[in-house]
């Protein structure tokens, strides 16, 4: 190298002889980042070497069910992480490749599939799946939530995705899991929500009911109402996160009501409202629960940091 000409293109700066000898070089910190990429590679491995232990313990104790998919503890994993996290890389990086290691070893465990409702927009359903599923657990498209939600039933552990907002072409879905024997929303994606998420597409998930580690801080209510109207949507709107679809009859419909289980609105709130609005209620029938939402709000002095807490 012509240290002449280097030292002549440099921008003149006065460096002290102290701090020019403490000067890291490119070589020795991209040393350290072989080091860090070889550490975080091995504890990957001994990540997966815990899951083969765990698994074992799952098998002993009974506790395996179709889905080795544990909704709480995935939910309180991804708090954890959103809040302790710090530094230059984007949050959304952070997430998205802690999505990709916790389905995965959720795959290895127990094989699945993911299959999403396309109806409503191909690109983003397909951006929420790979973003929390990754690319290793298989995706399966369908044109319709029933289309999803019958693969699921028909599956031992199988995972599906619906808009979890109203889509004319979606229908009256949840209807389909009412009753014993059939699958249950079992979570609300993304876990961590944000104005400017990546893959911030509303979905439900739907699988079998999970023995062990549901979550049921959010009950979701199919509400079969006759005599729906205006004034009762309006009723709602502030209550309750609520899809509403026509059902049968022009003065019907279905509603999915989520109601947050010990909040100062219950299930009696909603259907009071409704009876109060001129509706009544046919049927009522719990389709499943998931854990609160839980909103990142973004640190407003720099991207993917968070503000120091006093
Ligand atoms: C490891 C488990 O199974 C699944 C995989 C997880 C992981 O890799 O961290 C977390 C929750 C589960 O969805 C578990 O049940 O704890």
């Amino acid at each position: 190298m012509d240290m002449k000409a280097h030292t002549q293109d440099a921008p003149q700066r006065a460096v002290s002889p102290a701090s020019a000898a403490a000067a890291p070089d490119l070589g020795s910190l991209r040393a350290e980042i072989d080091r860090i990429d070889a550490q975080m590679h091995a504890l990957l491995i001994e990540r997966s070497q815990i899951i083969d232990r765990l698994v074992a313990v799952k098998r002993a104790q009974g506790s395996e069910s179709g889905s080795a998919f544990r909704p709480a503890r995935e939910a309180s994993m991804m708090r954890r992480l959103v809040d302790r996290h710090r530094g230059i890389l984007p949050l959304d990086t952070v997430e998205g490749i802690w999505r990709v290691i916790i389905s995965t070893f959720t795959y290895v465990q127990a094989p699945y599939a993911v299959h999403a409702d396309l109806a409503s927009g191909e690109a983003a359903m397909r951006d929420a799946s790979r973003f929390h599923f990754g690319f290793t657990v298989p995706f399966i498209g369908h044109m319709g939530a029933s289309g999803v939600v019958a693969a699921v039933a028909r599956s031992r552990g199988d995972l599906g995705l619906v808009p979890a907002f109203a889509s004319p072409s979606a229908g009256a879905w949840w209807t389909a899991l009412e009753g014993p024997h059939t699958p249950k929303i079992i979570a609300r994606l993304p876990f961590v929500e944000r104005a400017d998420h990546p893959a911030g597409l509303p979905v439900f998930c739907i699988a079998h009911p999970v023995t062990d580690g549901a979550v049921t801080e959010v009950e979701a209510w199919s509400l079969h109402v006759s005599g729906w109207n205006a004034q009762a949507a309006r009723a709602l709107a502030p209550l309750a996160d609520v899809i509403a679809v026509p059902d049968r009859g022009l003065d019907g419909a279905a509603l999915l009501a989520s109601i947050p289980v010990g909040g100062a609105v219950s299930l009696d709130t909603v259907l009071a409202a409704l009876r109060e609005s001129g509706a009544s209620v046919r049927a009522a029938a719990l389709v499943g629960s998931h854990a609160s939402r839980y909103t990142h709000a973004p640190a407003l002095h720099a991207p993917g940091t968070h503000a120091p807490t006093a």
